[in-house]
């Protein structure tokens, strides 16, 4: 078997690290690309220096993951429950153990910083020992009908459903996905970002390594083709897609050719509403959670903050002073609170609606230029300063747009049913959130808010044991919490006769 990457970086630090393993998983092993000729540079975001090269699956080697992640199928939808969760603790077990070195090649890849990553590792694991407690609980209903006769129900899995991840949550989004899909009896071959494809292929090893089935979760790399050729292959149940709007519409669409399920995760402008009743304290820090974490790279940040004119002064005042206190720079050291966006065009386009922001009437507090850290390594990745916006009207391209960068629009209201209204008024439909003392008015804003997720008096929770996902165009299904098992499986009803058959005929 190829070496782990984890084993080739000891020591590792920024601007060190070369990958040069395989990137695919199936058949129980790391597998080398059939051929090189389309292979596309990946990047260390911190550096800007080529980390290793990403070569794409194409139709046949996408076919050979699918077959070998039915062949696992069949042998693990077989297993009990509680036999599937002894495997997938001793996975999350392997994880807690290997967590530290698993979160340093995420910043490498990935550009966040390494006590960010290191979260991310730890909801990994958590997630699987979550759906691994939840694996034996799987059952179904027994219903009596007449003359003895009786059905019953069993909750089976789907066969093999495909992950396709974005960049933000590598590693997370691979463990998100497979957690469910892997309790309730399913395979999943994954495709990562082309941008960051080297964690998900730890996390097959290490399931590999905990003892599921040869081919039980694949990796298989690439970008948009090789995800068109999984969204349309026949031997796959489900599609589950966290990306933007526009790439999970095409999703829905192909998968819909050969009537897959699909859970999609994409975007948000999610509102983030501030009471002059609340604790300004914590409203402060909410507000720069829902921000910039991950560089603001999130698709639940709240960037739209409206905040209640009477304590918008004092608001500024705070949240400028601490975002500009944020320590920008080396990911890799742990007084780092923010690191490098993932690539130079995202880093080019945030910036860019930073100037159309201008350009439209909001004036910048703070931030919003490129960053060059002192640290002459870092010359070449891709930082900027955290910006806040003042002066923002709802009509604005920032106001409007998901930016996935560190930029805050604020806006002042007046009334809670004007907010309300204002909040509302947007395609997107992800998270929300609200600070305020007033508990009933905390209850009322977070029923009338049309979002998936509303946060009282806090941002950015994301715990495994509750839903996530989102309403209207961000997209359906739900990640996470209990009901994720009715979106990894199906139930099947099972009619029983007792007595003689009564014909109509
Ligand atoms: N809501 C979220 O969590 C995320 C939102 N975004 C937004 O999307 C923008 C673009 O980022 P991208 O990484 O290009 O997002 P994307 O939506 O294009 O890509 C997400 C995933 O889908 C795959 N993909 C792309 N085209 C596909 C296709 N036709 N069929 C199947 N799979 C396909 C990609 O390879 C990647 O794995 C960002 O600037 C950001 O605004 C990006 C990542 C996550």
């Amino acid at each position: 078997m190829a070496q782990s990457t984890l084993d080739t970086m000891p020591g590792a630090s920024t601007g060190t690290v070369v990958v040069n393993e395989p990137l695919n998983f199936w058949a129980g092993k790391r597998v080398k690309p059939r051929e090189e000729k389309n292979a596309e540079p990946v990047f260390e975001p911190a550096t800007g220096r080529v980390l290793c090269q990403m070569v794409p699956c194409g139709e046949q080697e996408v076919d050979e993951a699918i077959k070998s992640a039915h062949a696992a199928y069949l042998k693990w939808s077989k297993m009990s429950g509680m036999e599937r969760a002894r495997v997938m603790l001793e996975a999350a077990r392997i994880i807690r153990e290997r967590r530290e070195k698993i979160a340093k090649l995420e910043v490498i890849n990935n550009g966040k910083s390494i006590t960010e990553a290191l979260v991310d590792i730890d909801i990994a694991w958590q997630t699987i020992e979550y759906y691994a407690g939840m694996a034996g609980t799987l059952a179904g209903q027994h219903v009596q009908l007449p003359g003895g006769a009786f059905a019953y129900t069993r909750r089976e899995p789907l066969g093999v459903c495909v992950g396709i991840g974005a960049w933000n949550y590598p590693f997370q989004i691979a463990s998100w996905k497979s957690a469910p899909a892997l309790a309730c009896g399913n395979a999943m071959v994954f495709k990562p970002s082309p941008m960051t494809p080297v964690t998900a292929v730890i996390l097959a090893e290490i399931y590999k390594e905990a003892g599921v089935p040869d081919g039980l979760f694949c990796v298989v790399q690439g970008g948009a083709e090789t995800g068109t050729l999984l969204c349309q292959h026949p031997m796959v149940a489900k599609v589950s897609f966290t990306g933007s709007v526009p790439t999970g519409k095409k999703v829905m669409e192909m998968s819909s050719k050969t009537v897959k399920q699909v859970t999609l995760e994409l975007g948000g402008k999610s509102p983030l509403i501030i009471f002059k009743d609340c604790d300004l304290e914590n409203a402060v820090k909410g507000a720069l959670m829902a921000n910039f974490l991950t560089q603001g790279q999130v698709c639940c940040n709240g960037t739209r903050v409206y905040v209640q004119k009477e304590i918008m002064p004092q608001f500024l005042a705070e949240v400028v002073k601490r975002t500009k206190a944020i320590p920008v720079g080396d990911p890799l050291l742990d007084g780092t609170r923010m690191g490098a966006l993932i690539s130079k065009p995202q880093l080019d386009k945030v910036l860019g609606f930073v100037k159309q922001a201008k350009e439209q009437g909001a004036k910048v507090l703070c931030g919003g230029e490129p960053l060059v850290p002192s640290d002459p390594k870092l010359k070449g990745g891709y930082f900027m300063s955290p910006c806040v916006l003042d002066s923002c009207r709802d009509d604005m391209t920032c106001v409007k747009e998901e930016i996935f960068g560190p930029v805050m629009s604020v806006l002042p209201f007046d009334t809670e049913e004007e907010v309300l209204k204002r909040a509302n008024n947007t395609t997107f439909g992800l998270a929300s959130g609200v600070f305020t003392r007033d508990i009933s008015r905390a209850h009322r804003v977070a029923a009338n808010l049309e979002a998936g997720t509303c946060f009282i008096n806090n941002y950015n929770i994301s715990p495994v044991e509750v839903p996530f996902g989102g309403y209207k165009m961000s997209g359906f299904g739900r990640e996470n919490g209990q009901v994720t098992i009715e979106y990894y499986s199906q139930l099947k009803t099972v009619v029983v006769e007792m007595g003689d058959v009564d014909s109509l005929f």
